[in-house]
């Protein structure tokens, strides 16, 4: 009897170090569902518990540990580093990342507004393109990830090009032609919780922030994904939009950029 139990224990040890070690990461990459569940469900909670800190934090410590202060490049692949190595998170990432330089670069713009900023990986790569001059303005309601994002920001030396608006989008985005003085954004990333992006969108038609020519870039339209918004830029005359396929940030699961120009 003490036998049988004995060696159901050591299988079912086993079969758990098998599952944890060799299975999950190997489905991890392939399924976008797994990639959120495992990553944000299970193991981060798991790492904060154990740690007892936050990811923006265990980040924010690699960046101060592992990049050189005042490089922007250093910065961003040191973050890529750590998604990649330590802790998978929610930033761009650096293969849409590279489809989103291209776009900013070829827009050249003055004026750029993110929602979504969590830790500021991609006001990073934004703001280190912006002609000089250049301005972003990055909305994130989560006041721990706006200071992580500010001091990261910092790190990078890029303080002067980005400015952190704290509070919901919808709130905020009604203020920024008085308060900032923003006429016009040249380019919007799209990149906060995916059913904001619709809602936001019209509210920015409505505030005046969207003119003719204003290329909006929307993050994860395929994955988590972002159907209504979708539906809307496709399909509307005053939209022309075009998909760029890529992965969901460090997997391998299909997820894309749209990029869409407001023609008036
Ligand atoms: C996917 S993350 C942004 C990642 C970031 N753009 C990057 O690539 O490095 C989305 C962030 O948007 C914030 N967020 C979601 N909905 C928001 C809203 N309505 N207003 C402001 N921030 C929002 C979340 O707290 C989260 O930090
Ligand atoms: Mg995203």
């Amino acid at each position: 009897m003490l036998l049988f139990f004995l060696g159901s224990a050591v299988v079912g040890v086993s079969l758990g170090y098998i599952i944890v070690c060799f299975i999950i990461p190997w489905l991890v990459p392939f399924s976008g569902p797994f990639v959120l569940l495992w990553h944000e469900v299970i193991l981060e909670p798991a790492m904060d518990w154990l740690k007892g800190s936050s990811k923006p934090q265990r980040m924010l410590s690699y960046v101060q540990r592992h990049s050189k202060r005042g490089d922007p490049d250093s910065v961003i692949s040191t973050i890529d580093i750590f998604c990649r190595s330590k802790e998978w998170a929610m930033n761009v990432g650096d293969e849409k990342g590279l489809i989103l330089d291209k776009l900013i670069c070829e827009a050249n713009p003055s004026i750029v507004l993110e929602l979504g900023t969590y830790c500021g990986y991609s006001s990073l790569r934004i703001a280190r393109l912006l002609p000089p001059g250049g301005r972003l303005f990055t909305m994130e309601f989560n006041p721990a990830y706006a200071k992580i994002a500010k001091q990261i920001i910092a790190w990078a030396g890029l303080e002067s090009k980005i400015q952190v608006l704290e509070g919901p989008s919808g709130d905020l985005i009604p203020q920024l032609k008085k308060k900032h003085a923003i006429e016009k954004c040249d380019i919007i990333f799209i990149d906060h919780w995916k059913d904001c992006y619709l809602p936001d969108t019209k509210l920015l038609e409505e505030c005046g922030l969207i003119g003719k020519g204003t290329v909006l870039i929307a993050d994860n339209v395929t994955f988590p994904g972002t159907p209504d918004y979708l539906e809307y830029v496709r399909n509307s005359p005053h939209y022309s939009s075009q998909y760029f396929k890529s992965y969901l940030e460090y997997s391998k699961t299909e997820d894309g950029l749209e990029k869409s120009v407001f023609l008036g």
